[in-house]
Order: C-alpha cells, then structure tokens, then sequence
C-alpha cells in the first residue's frame, strides 16, 4: 500500500482549493492509498512536517500551496538524507514553478500523474543556508519596502505594480545599488537596478525573463538590470513578455553554478516570493536536488 503524506497551506490561494484537494484525497483512498493530511498553520511548518515524513516511511508528498510553500517543502527534502517524491498541486496566487513544470490543475488529471508515478530530479538554489526552487531576486525599489505594497510582497510583484503604471517611476525611486557581481563567468562592480537568480524561466508572471532557464541544466541564471533611464527601463520591460529584454544593453544575462554578490546597502532578497534575509550571499546550483512528480 503507498503511502502519501498530504501538506496543505490553507491560506494560500482560493477557498475551493481544499475542496479540490479532499476530492483528490478520496480518489486516492478508494484506490487503496493510506493518505494523511497535515494543515500548515505558520511558516516553517511545510518544511517540519517534510523532514518528519523523510524519516518516516512515506512515499509520496503532495503540497498543495503557492510557490512559499512547495519552497518549504523543497527545504525540507535539501535537508533530509531519503528524497520522497513531491506532486505539487499548485493553489497559490502567482504559482511560477508548477505552472513552469506545466503540473495539471484538475484534479483527475492530476490522480493520474500520481498513479503515472513519473518522477523527474529538478536543481534546486541554494542561497547562504535558504534554499530556492524558482527564483532569488531583490533591488529595485527596495526602498517602496515589503509593508508599504503588501498585496504586491515579490519584488517581481512590486516590479509588475511599476509596470502597470510606468508614469508612477521618476528618476527619484528609481534609486540603484552598487552591486558586486562574482562568478566564474563574470566579475564586475556596477550600478543595479534589479538582480534574479533563477533556476526556472517563469518568474513573478513573467514567463520569459529568464529566457534560457532549465531546472535541468545544473545552472542558474542570472539577470541583472543595470542602473537606466526612464527610457531604457521602458524598453527593457516592454520586451520582458517575449524575452527580449536580455538583448539590451543594460541587461546582464549569464548562467553560472555559483555567484556571489555583495553591496554596502541594506537590501533583502525574496527567496520564491518570500522574505529570505539580505546581502551579501552566495548563490549556488544543487544539481538533481528535488524529485518531483510529473
Ligand atoms: N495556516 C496559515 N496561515 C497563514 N499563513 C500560513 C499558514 N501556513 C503557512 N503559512 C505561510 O504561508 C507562506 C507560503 O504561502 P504561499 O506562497 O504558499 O501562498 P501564496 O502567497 O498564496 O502563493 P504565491 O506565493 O504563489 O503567491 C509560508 O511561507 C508560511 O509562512
């Protein structure tokens, strides 16, 4: 008999998410399978309940949450010595790394990926002791601040909420940081607006901005918005939608295993929309670190 540990953020998303997921649950039992449910109640308890069922005897994890909780979940597989395979049945908002996996939403598709039982070993980033599965970014604007926009909490979020009303940026708040950028590819000192490190290409929404992404590559990609005008930003944002913009002049775009950056400002970096502490940090790949199931 499988056995298939169920971890469910009830805050994420829409209501009718845990009406979705009890109707998978009984697919599951009425097939046989001794399922379990564990409702998050705070951070860290995604990540906590995951490294209790790597000890156990589990087969399968099912997370159904946004891109914070499959982070947490991640989290706990990086720290824990037997990987259980993970179906990540997305419910979150923005949901960038199961819309990027292209994971089914409906729920009978979804019974049949688990029954498929194809797995899939993903790269994972790592960042000082954190770990991402999609994206670490910070910078621009960082002094708009998580309280002052939260329903936009990403920084790629707040980056949208600019987009949307370009009119909104004047060369005041387009405030940049002095970056020191490390890495085998590239080691420059320049003024920067805005830098993702990201394993995956869907980002915030935007499903080209790492244009040339894999989770299979053993690379992350790095992107890095150089201090702009007005103009330029425009231009630069205006091809985001078809990838373009790493063609620009002010865009740094490479892949690297490892880079590290570091300033002197006090800026903090999101780690898969979440708060994940703040420079200096290193960012690395763990090649093959996440099995999930697709
Ligand atoms: N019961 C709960 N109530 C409130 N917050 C919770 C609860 N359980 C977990 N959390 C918090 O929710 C965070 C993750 O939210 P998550 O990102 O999955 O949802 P979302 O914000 O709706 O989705 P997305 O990131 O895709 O926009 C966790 O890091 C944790 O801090």
């Amino acid at each position: 008999m499988k056995k298939v540990k169920v971890i469910f953020n009830p805050s994420s998303g829409r209501q009718s998410t845990e009406r979705k997921l009890d109707r998978l649950c009984k697919l599951l039992l009425d097939d046989g399978y001794l399922v379990n449910k564990f409702i998050t109640k705070k951070k860290d308890d995604a990540m906590l309940e995951t490294i209790k069922a790597c000890k156990e005897d589990w087969d399968i994890i099912i997370v159904s949450g946004g891109d914070g909780t499959v982070n947490e979940v991640a989290k706990g597989i990086a720290k824990s010595e037997r990987k259980i395979p993970v179906a990540i049945l997305s419910s979150g908002t923005v949901n960038d790394f199961a819309n990027y996996m292209e994971i089914p939403k409906n729920i009978n598709e979804f019974y049949e990926m688990i029954k498929r039982e194809k797995f899939i070993d993903v790269d994972l980033g790592k960042v000082n002791d954190e770990y991402f599965v999609n994206v670490a970014a910070g910078g621009i604007l960082s002094n708009v601040g998580y309280q002052v926009l939260p329903e936009t909490k990403m920084v790629l979020g707040r980056l949208a909420y600019y987009i949307e009303g370009l009119r909104e940026i004047t060369l005041q708040n387009l405030e940049s940081i002095n970056l020191n950028i490390e890495s085998e590819e590239y080691s420059l000192n320049d003024e920067v607006l805005l830098f993702i490190v990201s394993n995956s290409s869907s980002i915030g929404g935007f499903k080209k901005l790492a244009p040339e992404a894999d989770v299979l590559d053993g690379l992350l990609d790095v992107v890095i918005i150089k201090k702009s005008g007005v103009q330029d930003l425009a231009n630069i944002f205006i091809n985001i939608f078809s990838g373009g913009h790493v063609n620009h002049p002010n865009v740094l775009y490479f892949k690297s295993k490892k880079v590290e950056l570091k300033t002197n400002r006090d800026v903090p970096i999101d780690l898969d929309g979440e708060y994940g502490g703040k420079l200096p940090a290193t960012f690395e790949v763990v090649p093959n670190a996440f099995r999930i199931i697709i």
